[in-house]
């Protein structure tokens, strides 16, 4: 997404226990945004320290589904029990982003998408897991909205850049405004 709109960046792996986070904060019944930004902090402020003198952009998405954080299907047979429980009913996609500079935090935001899914039919949803279970791993609700994935839904309530994994335009915006990126 940042290539995409020619913002320079290089990519720097965490390695934060997210497991462990994420079951910290849902076990004292945290929100889910405060879960996703939760994550998306430790990201950036790991790297940050190894970082002075650079922006560090960390993120995270959630999916929200009946009060539930869900997390990415392990397998096939999970996408498919996923999808199966989703069909027909909403859900939430959180995409948290928090900036670093210095091991500080400068900036953060939470975009949120409520996403209805079609009352898809036993033989479309293998029929779709068949076809597309191979790129739609990568995504926590088993779907790319970008491609196929479109097909699963009846409405979109929200950014398309938060659905794909974060609030890109938010970001661009704080970036500009700062001037590090020219408009
Ligand atoms: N391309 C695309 N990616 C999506 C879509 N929906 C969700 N995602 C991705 O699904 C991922 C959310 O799952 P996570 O469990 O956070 O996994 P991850 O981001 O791969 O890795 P970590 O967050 O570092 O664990 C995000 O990275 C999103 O980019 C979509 O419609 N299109």
């Amino acid at each position: 997404m940042l290539t995409n709109a020619a913002v320079p960046f290089r990519v720097e792996k965490a390695r934060v226990d997210e497991e462990m986070i994420r079951a910290a904060l849902q076990s004292e019944d945290a929100h889910p945004r405060d879960i996703a930004d939760a994550l998306a902090e430790s990201k950036a402020r790991k790297v940050s320290h190894r970082n002075p003198g650079n922006l560090v952009l960390g993120c995270d998405q959630v999916l929200e589904f009946e009060g539930r954080v869900l997390a990415k299907p392990e397998s096939l047979e999970d996408a498919r029990e996923q999808l199966t429980a989703m069909r027909g009913k909403r859900h939430r996609l959180l995409s948290a982003a928090v900036i670093y500079e210095d091991a500080e935090p400068i900036w953060r935001h939470v975009g949120v998408v409520r996403m209805q899914l079609r009352s898809i039919s036993d033989d479309y949803l293998e029929d779709y897991l068949a076809r597309n279970w191979q790129s739609a791993r990568q995504s926590v609700g088993a779907y790319k909205l970008e491609e196929e994935g479109v097909r699963l839904f009846e409405r979109v309530e929200g950014d398309y850049f938060t659905v794909l994994g974060m609030p890109l335009l938010e970001i661009l915006s704080f970036l500009t405004v700062r001037g590090d990126l020219k408009s």
